[in-house]
């Protein structure tokens, strides 16, 4: 079976993946070969001829270091080993034996081109202790690359926490087996550089988070017009900035007709925009697809009555911004529904739901999707979406420019648009978050929300069958 480089594994799930392998016939030595050859291979590739300075830990990180020093060794490549701590486990006392060269205490400050942190990977459990934290950004500020094994050492794989402050920063960091989700999640992620990934074989974890794929969108049929694309009705409010800016992503995001439902025609409407002034009554048209409530909406009582009025229109709907505070577990409707809270608006959730705000954001994203029978696409640097039948799904890192004014209104307008085509909310959810990555991956740096929307199409572009 080939092995599965898309999920992402806490602890306890990669622990029992491995134990899996081994029980299949593979020797737990033979996965750590080939997991530190690959390691080594990183190092030796990325130094490019420099040398390498390998600090191994006691665990099976560390052994992961002495099977990568020995295959830096046989390439010819300057190898200095330094045992943090001595080796504890079966196989790393075993590739400990196998390396040849010297090994050298922790006082040794070497220094020079790369640097292969094998102190602690998935296994740390606490803070680094002050001699290790001191050895670790010691070597780090003598060498010029650093790549870190599995993990930087002194983060927690499962959340991403940081054990402890003032960690260096990584260039690479080289996942081996599997993704963890401290790879995609804050505040780790960003001190881990470019990731790779090394396959030994795991196979695929029933329930596994798996990190967002470019999604495959079909063009419209031969015989499509644009109510069949998908009518899509989004409810202006208090502010229609949010709204206009919502729809023009939409438009170009495959829906083939795009409606903003309002009292009154708003300033700045695009001459391409239909502006349906009979305001919710047009919700009653049977070939409205999908609705978009909350950019722009407000908060006041009338606003409840607009989130009220596309709830019971019984229509697959998209709930964004103000609509997210206002909405309730005893809010009507029963048709499919995205949420795209950012952190405030998670926790205005938590509470109007009963939930509990403690845990990692994909276990708090969970809850909120089974309570609010909801796909929830919970913001933030480290997007994630969970779905109320249980799947979670990480999206990879994306621009930092996208926390930009107007940046979720068009990220709800990419999303509804998809939901008024096909009227599944998950992939909606999902093909909504990889638009917006890669439209802000084509605008560059420092766009602006409008810039974003425009860009719909060109991502739309690259994600077509
Ligand atoms: N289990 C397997 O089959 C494989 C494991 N692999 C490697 O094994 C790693 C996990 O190995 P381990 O579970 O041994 O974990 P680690 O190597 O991360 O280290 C765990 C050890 O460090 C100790 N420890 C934890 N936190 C500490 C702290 N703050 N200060 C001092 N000591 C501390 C623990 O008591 C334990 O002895 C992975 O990250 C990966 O690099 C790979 O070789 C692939 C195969
Ligand atoms: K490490």
């Amino acid at each position: 079976m080939p092995a599965d480089l898309t999920q992402v594994l806490d602890v306890a799930a990669m622990r029992a993946a491995e134990a899996a392998l081994i029980v299949g016939g593979t020797p737990a030595q033979e996965l750590m070969e080939t997991a530190g050859r690959a390691l080594g291979e990183w190092a030796r590739r990325l130094g490019a001829g420099r040398p390498v300075t390998v600090l191994c830990g006691p665990g099976n990180n560390g052994g992961d270091g002495y099977v990568a020093a020995r295959h830096l060794s046989e390439h010819g490549v300057p190898v200095t080993v330094i045992a943090a701590r001595a080796p504890t486990t079966p196989e790393a006392m075993t590739a400990r034996a196998l390396y040849a060269g010297a090994v050298q205490e922790p006082e040794v400050m070497a220094s020079g081109g790369v640097l292969l942190d094998c102190l602690f990977g998935s296994g740390l459990s606490r803070p680094l202790p002050d001699d290790l934290f001191a050895l670790l950004t010691g070597l780090a500020d003598r060498h010029a690359l650093r790549i870190a094994a599995d993990l930087p050492s002194g983060i927690e794989a499962n959340s991403g926490a940081v054990l402890n402050p003032g960690l260096p920063m990584f260039d690479v960091t080289v996942a081996l087996g599997a993704w963890k989700h401290a790879h995609y999640a804050m505040p780790a992620a960003p001190l881990m550089g470019a990731l790779r990934l090394v396959d030994i074989g795991v196979q695929a974890v029933p329930g596994a988070a798996r990190i967002l794929a470019k999604p495959r969108i079909a063009s419209p049929a031969a015989d499509a017009h644009k109510y069949r694309r998908g009518l899509l009705a989004v409810l202006a409010g208090a502010m229609p900035g949010a709204a206009l800016l919502s729809a023009e992503a939409a438009q170009r995001a495959g829906a083939g007709y795009v409606k903003l439902l309002a009292s009154t025609r708003p300033e700045g409407v695009a001459p391409s925009l239909v502006c349906d002034v009979t305001d919710l009554a047009a919700l009653a048209d049977p070939r409205v697809a999908a609705i978009l409530v909350g950019p722009g909406l407000g908060r006041s009582t009338e606003a409840v009555g607009r989130l009220n009025a596309a709830l019971v229109a019984d229509r697959p709907v998209v709930i964004d911004a103000d609509a997210l505070t206002l909405l309730k577990p005893e809010s009507p409707g029963t048709a499919p529904r995205v949420l795209t809270p950012h952190q405030g608006e998670m926790a205005a959730l938590e509470a109007a739901f009963g939930l509990s705000a403690i845990g990692p954001r994909r276990a708090r994203a969970l809850a909120l999707a089974v309570a609010a029978r909801a796909v929830v696409l919970l913001k933030g640097p480290d997007s994630l979406i969970a779905s109320p039948d249980g799947y979670v799904t990480i999206g990879p890192r994306a621009s930092t420019w996208l926390s930009v004014a107007g940046s979720g209104d068009v990220l709800a307008g990419m999303i509804a648009s998809r939901l008024a085509v096909h009227g599944d909310a998950h992939r909606a959810a999902q093909e909504g978050l990889w638009l917006h990555g890669e439209a802000a991956r084509r605008c560059g740096p420092a766009f602006t929300a409008g810039d974003l929307a425009a860009a719909t199409g060109y991502a739309l572009s690259a994600a077509l069958l």
